[in-house]
């Protein structure tokens, strides 16, 4: 799959309950946490699209803004993955969720490159995906429409349906010694590790977690 002919869509809604403040403003590394996946995304995919359900938020951003086509009073980064792909020129969509400050343009590259025909690609560490970083095809919309109806919010739910590439997260160990690319921040002390990972005096001990 080759990205200049893929959109990309930053997930940027969502309540930031447990951080207590909204996470994606909060300044890192001398810009705010979302702009780190905005720049790391800009440029490398034909289109980039920020999907939220405050877009008042982002007005002073420059990037293509567009709001969840279904809201639910749930926690549901699943409608932003289905606006971002009703809304993406493209056949496929790289989502990528906008907490997740240390993603690299390699490892997207690499899961990019991964893909042939597949509705999903997406990496996998043993029994985890990694749905906030990967790959869709505009056929799963009809099956993410089908489950937002149902009320069901988990995006590995309609794998059975759609035709899914796994891609094992081990494969990453030269791009990504550190394994950070999927650190993200949802709480205080998450946000005190990226931090010190900007500033770089602090490793992951526990590989990544989500
Ligand atoms: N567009 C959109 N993005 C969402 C929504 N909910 C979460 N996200 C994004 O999805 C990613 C993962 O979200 P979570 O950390 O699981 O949820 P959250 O609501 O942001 O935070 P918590 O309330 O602490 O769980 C983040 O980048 C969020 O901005 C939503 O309803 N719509």
């Amino acid at each position: 799959m080759n990205p200049a002919k893929m959109s990309a869509v930053i997930l940027a809604g969502g309540k930031s309950s447990r951080m207590g403040r909204d996470k994606l403003f909060l300044p890192l590394g001398g810009k705010p946490l979302i702009s780190h996946v905005l720049d790391t995304l800009q440029g490398l995919f034909a289109e980039c699209i920020l999907v939220t359900d405050r877009p008042q938020s982002f007005s002073g951003f420059a990037v293509r803004v567009t709001e969840d086509l279904i809201r639910r009073p749930e926690k549901n980064s699943l409608a932003g993955i289905h606006a971002g792909l009703s809304m993406a020129c493209h056949d496929y969509v790289l989502a990528v969720a906008g907490d997740m400050p240390f993603i690299s343009r390699d490892v997207l590259l690499y899961l990019c490159s991964r893909g042939s025909d597949e509705d999903v690609v997406i990496f996998r560490d043993g029994p985890h995906f990694q749905p906030l970083c990967a790959i869709y095809h505009k056929n799963c919309l009809p099956h993410i429409e089908d489950m937002l109806n149902k009320g069901h919010y988990k995006v590995a739910d309609f794998f059975p349906s759609v035709r899914v590439r796994e891609v094992d997260v081990s494969s990453l160990q030269s791009l990504d010694p550190g394994r950070i690319s999927f650190f993200n921040v949802n709480a205080p002390e998450d946000y005190e590790k990226a931090r010190a990972l900007i500033a770089g005096n602090d490793n992951l001990d526990e590989g990544g977690k989500r």
